[in-house]
């Protein structure tokens, strides 16, 4: 790892490229760099992933494009219509954190793009299956497929640098990720009054993401995330990186020793554009923690948890027409999921 100074901030910086190409002593030392931002920061920049700047840019012209056709027109795509939660995200479905008022943004919700005649989507699985896709815009399915598959090859480099991080073997998580639910949202900011006030709505309320890690990319600041000491840090922007931040399973993994991320999103008023892509292991793992991070003196402090289960649970918790099934009884979760549990820095911090 090496730290980039931007502002007087000492920021992580990964080169990922070893992971992608190198060789093992190198990997190595990728593993250490991980292990080190993930302890000291909870978060990382990645450079050198090799995802190609074009792809990039499609994608978020190609948002620019969805998010500007009028409201009517995107409800069409609404993400409640459809039976595997894929689709648009309109202002005011999502409720994060305690403050109780909905995000300022919108999305669009995408995954790997199963056909319809998936085993699983055909059963019912409430998250694998294909995308939904906006009539007449071709590009924006190539351009969002396109991203897709390049941002997993970096998500699966990304699995072997944190498998060696915690002392693993770098393929241990491969029998985990045959078909991963891993998301890819794009979302939409609109421009809004600047606020750092938490009285004041926020672009996204404090949370920490579901899955293993997210690979994010940003068009402009605003994410921070809680430090260990309780306090809301900046993440800047590094023009050609991405941002890695830690999920809740990764948490569970390693038992405790990698913090699930709290981060948030402020508006600085102005228009914004991001693209998290939530990597995540397959629907019906069973997550604990490895053997490798529980000894006599760090017992077990995480149960096993199946993996798709809690993020379709958290999801529910979030989203309001799966909420609404939640009250009135048409959607029942699984006995093992049906408690909010508590991932993040809160349980350090003992705040949010
Ligand atoms: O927009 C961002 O920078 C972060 C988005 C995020 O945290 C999320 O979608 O979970
Ligand atoms: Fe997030």
């Amino acid at each position: 790892m090496h730290e980039m100074n931007i502002d007087g901030q000492a920021l992580p910086v990964i080169d990922i490229a070893p992971m992608l190409s190198g060789e093992g002593d190198d990997r190595k030392r990728v593993g250490e760099a991980v292990a080190t931002a993930c302890c000291r920061h909870g978060y990382f920049y990645v450079i050198n992933h090799g995802i190609n700047p074009a792809l990039v840019e499609r994608l978020v012209e190609q948002s620019k494009r969805f998010f500007a056709l009028p409201e009517r027109e995107k409800m069409r795509y609404y993400i409640g219509l459809s039976t595997n939660h894929r689709g648009y995200v309109p202002v005011g479905e999502e409720v994060f954190g305690d403050y109780g008022k909905s995000d300022l943004k919108e999305a669009f919700d995408t995954a790997r793009d199963l056909p319809v005649e998936d085993k699983d989507y055909l059963a019912g699985n409430p998250l694998l299956g294909p995308n939904v896709w906006p009539y007449g815009m071709p590009g924006f399915r190539d351009a969002v497929t396109g991203y897709y598959d390049e941002a997993m090859r970096v998500g699966d480099a990304l699995f072997r640098a944190f498998a060696l991080a915690l002392g693993l073997d770098e393929h241990a998580f491969g029998p985990m990720l045959t078909r991963p639910t891993s998301q890819l949202r794009l979302i939409h900011y609109p421009a809004g009054p600047a606020t750092t006030a938490e009285e004041e709505q926020l672009g996204i309320g404090s949370h920490t993401d579901y899955e293993c890690f997210t690979l994010l990319y940003p068009t402009r600041p605003g994410l921070q995330v809680l430090s260990d000491a309780g306090a809301w840090v900046d993440v800047p922007l590094i023009p050609g990186s991405f941002v890695i931040n830690i999920g809740d399973m990764l948490e569970v993994l390693s038992n405790g020793r990698f913090v699930s991320t709290s981060h948030r999103v402020i508006s600085h008023g102005v228009e914004r554009f991001s693209f998290p892509l939530f990597c995540a292991v397959d629907y019906d793992v069973v997550v604990e923690p490895v053997a490798h991070c529980v000894d006599e003196n760090h017992s077990p402090r995480y149960g096993p948890v199946r993996a798709g289960e809690h993020l379709f649970a958290e999801t529910a918790r979030t989203f309001r027409y799966l909420r609404d099934r939640l009250e009135s009884g048409e959607l029942i979760l699984d006995e093992s999921v049906r408690e909010e549990p508590q991932f993040g820095r809160s349980r350090k911090a003992g705040r949010v």
